[in-house]
């Protein structure tokens, strides 16, 4: 006899409800649901901070089937509300595994549901937009009744809309942290070759955690910098107080326009002059602090396959990309000049202050999941402080 799976319903706020098994947690879960492209990279993707209140649904059909690992993580846990699947292979089979994937999704207390047509849920996505959803998982015994149904509908309309909703502040470490671990240093302690040099530490940047990923820290420690990662709330005075050769400001969940303690810090930081680097949320808010503005996008950007055109070279990258807000191209002040578009839809992907030595980029450099296309702009960040740092020498 075949085993009886465990059920699950995922609803979303339109009153679409699919039913599936579940593969995480027993229990309810509610978000925006948004949809990912990436084929590989779901770890990174359930512990990227920016997933924060978000319910992923990825649109590759077997996922799980490399398992979990102690290493290809973002964050300490996963921060996804959620993770809806089409087919969780039966047998997961990596080297480096410590845990299938639905072990983690247990021990994370992540809820999540599998067995479900995640085409057809990507096509009401897309065409309708973003939307809030529920997920409830059930333990195998479970029979599934209406009533169950709608109550999974009421939660998934009962959750609060992601426009207006400052997130930073709920996943930003509590206290300052020197960060020194490289790419370099993760892949040897894992065993495998290693494959970038160690760089002694150069420059000294302060990077803002706004749901910082790990691998942005990483490759910019392993290009010499010596990083301190501060709180969302830390203010100018205190950052400048630590006598950094470069600012960064970093991804993060939520809403970039209510973030307004950030924005008046990195207004602040950038009239210094001090060279500023802005990843997704930090470029909605180094813009924001520009004077330019931001808006709720339709679906948004969330995948590993994403082409951006550099506007100055003309060079095409494939980046990665995870954002539901842009900056609204209509706004920009005369000292904020686009470097880069989306070629899916022509949306601001990066920009530079033409007065400052600030620049930020939509997308994600670090990758993590993804291709490195764009690490370029670490390699440009650190010329920026270079040149900073031989300025003062000679002044
Ligand atoms: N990855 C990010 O930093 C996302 C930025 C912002 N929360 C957005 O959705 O647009």
């Amino acid at each position: 006899m075949l085993p009886v799976l465990p059920p699950a319903i995922l609803a979303l706020a339109d009153g679409t409800v699919f039913l599936g098994t579940s593969i995480g947690a027993a229990g309810h879960t509610v978000g925006e649901v948004v949809f990912n492209t990436a084929l590989t990279g779901y770890q990174e993707i359930l512990t990227d901070p920016s997933y924060c209140r978000q319910i992923v649904t990825l649109t590759y059909p077997h996922i799980g089937n490399y398992g979990v690992n102690e290493q290809d993580v973002e964050a300490s846990k996963v921060h996804a509300a959620g993770l809806i699947i089409k087919d969780l292979p039966v047998r997961a089979s990596n080297f480096r595994q410590s845990m299938t994937l639905a072990e983690y999704l247990v021990r994370e207390g992540t809820v999540a549901i599998a067995d479900i047509d995640t085409r057809r849920l990507t096509r009401v996505l897309r065409t309708h937009g973003a939307q809030n959803g529920c997920i409830m998982g059930f333990p195998a015994d479970t029979a599934v009744t209406q009533a169950m149904i709608d109550e999974a509908v009421a939660l998934a309309r009962r959750a609060p809309s992601m426009a207006g909703l400052d997130l930073a502040q709920v996943v930003t470490r509590r206290e300052p942290e020197v960060w020194t671990e490289t790419e370099w240093q993760l892949f040897a302690a894992n065993g495998e070759p290693g494959f970038g040099q160690q760089t002694a530490p150069q420059f000294h940047v302060v990077a803002y955690d706004f749901g910082v990923k790990r691998n942005i820290l990483r490759m910019l420690a392993e290009r010499g910098c010596k990083v301190t990662v501060v709180p969302a709330k830390t203010s100018a005075a205190d950052v400048l107080a630590y006598q950094p050769d470069g600012i960064f400001l970093s991804n993060g969940p939520g809403d970039p326009e209510p973030c307004d303690y950030a924005i008046a810090a990195a207004k602040t930081l950038i009239e210094t002059g001090i060279p500023t680097f802005g990843i997704c949320l930090g470029h909605q808010i180094m813009a924001l602090a520009s004077g330019a503005q931001t808006f709720k996008m339709k679906f948004g950007h969330h995948g590993a396959n994403h082409p951006v055109k550099d506007l100055d070279t003309g060079r095409v990258s494939i980046t990665s990309q995870n954002h539901g807000f842009a900056v609204n191209a209509d706004t920009l002040p005369a000292n904020l000049r686009p470097t880069h578009v989306s070629l899916f839809d022509g949306t601001l992907q990066g920009l530079t202050r033409t007065d400052k030595p600030a620049f930020c980029f939509q997308g994600h450099p670090e990758a993590s999941p993804g291709p490195h296309d764009i690490a370029y702009l670490f390699d440009r960040f650190t010329a920026l402080m270079t040149q900073h740092v031989a300025e003062k020498n000679n002044a």
